[in-house]
This record gives structure tokens, C-alpha cells and sequence, in this order.
């Protein structure tokens, strides 16, 4: 039977921002106060529209984004827990992420992922006439515990329900990732499922807080993980464990 590898990609796959690297290529003096407000009043992709815009005005092109985000390094491990998942394993693999389509599809290529990859859920960005356009991959109101653009959670869901409907069931899910916006999908996981969060990141620090039985937000509410949760510093404990715990 089938298992599911959902991966974030942020300081999951990768060990950096993707968006704050591509963004850095900018001194920080030539991001105006208006740029900045935006951020605050309509979250992260206007801003990144905002900030490709900027990179446009001051000559950096397709190349140079291109170069940045190929350089951007994995996470140790990664790229082999990635492909042993896939080949060895009998995992189907997607990656949920709030970065975009045009950054996961360039590094994928670069480190030729691209193939082991099912399914990419993201912003959708391209280039029009020099410039990268991006949207918001949805409009959401329903999750608080997510950004309006994007709930991991709902699109984990959608897409194993879909699954179901094209007659494949998953025996088992593992998520992996690291950020606050990882929490959701890591609540809708199941008993026999399993969440990965990095070390000393924020989704690990949160679900400390739920561990202790203290809420996470201003709802007061204490949310209850049903699927075992492993915490990793690279890539290669995440594999010794799942090829100890499930083979
Ligand atoms: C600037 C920025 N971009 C992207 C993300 C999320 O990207 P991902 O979902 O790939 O971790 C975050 C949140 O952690 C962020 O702060
Ligand atoms: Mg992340």
C-alpha cells in the first residue's frame, strides 16, 4: 500500500527563506516604508509582488533571481531523504509551501528533484514581460491558525481525498517541516501518521506549548496531535527513523 511524504519547503528542503534571499539581493534602504506597511496590511505575497517589482526598477532580471535561488543550499540530508522516500520507500511525495511556483520549480531542477516530486501546492508565479508575477494560490477565511493565502492543512486534505476518489488510499502520512504554518496540517494528521519538525524551530516550540497542555493563541484552545511527532536536525534522522519505525 501507498504511503504520503508531505514536505514543506522553507527551512525544510532547503536551509534558508527563499523569499528573503531572492528579496536580499536589495540593499535594505532601496525596500521603501510603503513596501514594508504593505507586508503588515496584506501579507507576504503582496509584498514579494512589491519586492519584484523593486528588483525589476533596479536591473536585476530572470538570471539573477535564477542564480540566487540555485544557490540556495539543502538541508543536509534532505535530497537523499527525499529520493530514498520515493524509490526505495513506496511514498508518494508533494510539497506544500508558502514560497512560489517559479522559485520550488527552478531549485527542484537544480538539484534534479523534479522527478520525484508528485505534486507541488504553492503561490503560482511566472515571469511577465521581465517581471515575476505572483498570486495567492487561495483565498482563505476559514483557518485562523493559517495566512489568508494559504492553509496547508485544507490543501493536505483536499489532496488526499482526491487521492481517495482516484482509488489511492495512503496507509500512513508523514509531514515534515519546520514553521508556524506547519502546525495545521500536523493537526489533521492521524494516529500511525507522523509529523517531523526541525529542532528549535517554531513549529517544534509550538507543539512543546500543546504538549504542556498551554494554548497557542488567543483562542485559548488546546489542540491535541494525534500522529507521533519526531523532531530532526537534518534530513538523514529523519530517514533512520522512519526505516527503523515502519520497515
Ligand atoms: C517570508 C516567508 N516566506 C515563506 C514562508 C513559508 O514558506 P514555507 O511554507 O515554504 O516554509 C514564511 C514562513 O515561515 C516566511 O516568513
Ligand atoms: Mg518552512
Amino acid at each position: 500500500m501507498k504511503r504520503l511524504a508531505v514536505f514543506d519547503f522553507d527551512h525544510t528542503i532547503i536551509d534558508d527563506n527563499s523569499d528573503t534571499v531572492v528579496r536580499d539581493l536589495l540593499s535594505p534602504d532601496k525596500i521603501p516604508p510603503s513596501l514594508k506597511q504593505l507586508h503588515r496590511k496584506d501579507g507576504w505575497t503582496s509584498y514579494m509582488q512589491g519586492v519584484f517589482q523593486l528588483l525589476y526598477e533596479h536591473g536585476f532580471r530572470k538570471n539573477d533571481i535564477q542564480t540566487a535561488i540555485d544557490n540556495i543550499k539543502p538541508v543536509y540530508g534532505m535530497t537523499e531523504l527525499i529520493t530514498s522516500l520515493k524509490l526505495e520507500l513506496n511514498y508518494d511525495i508533494i510539497i506544500i509551501s508558502d514560497s512560489n511556483t517559479y522559485f520550488i520549480d527552478t531549485w527542484l531542477n537544480k538539484y534534479n528533484l523534479t522527478k520525484n516530486i508528485d505534486k507541488v501546492f504553492t503561490n503560482p508565479a511566472n515571469f511577465v514581460n521581465d517581471i515575476l508575477n505572483i498570486q495567492m494560490y487561495h483565498l482563505q477565511t476559514e483557518c485562523k491558525m493559517s495566512t489568508k493565502n494559504l492553509c496547508k492543512g485544507r490543501i493536505m486534505e483536499e489532496y488526499i481525498d482526491a487521492q481517495k476518489k482516484d482509488g489511492v488510499t495512503y496507509e500512513r502520512v508523514i509531514y515534515i517541516g519546520d514553521g508556524m504554518n506547519d502546525l495545521c496540517p500536523i493537526l489533521r494528521l492521524q494516529e500511525g501518521d507522523l509529523a517531523c519538525v526541525r529542532v528549535n524551530y517554531k513549529c517544534a516550540e509550538l507543539i512543546n506549548l500543546l504538549e504542556l497542555g498551554q494554548p497557542i493563541d488567543s483562542s485559548g484552545k488546546c489542540y491535541k496531535i494525534k500522529s507521533e511527532v519526531f523532531t530532526w536536525k537534518n534530513g538523514c534522522d529523519i530517514l533512520s527513523y522512519v526505516r527503523n519505525k515502519f520497515v
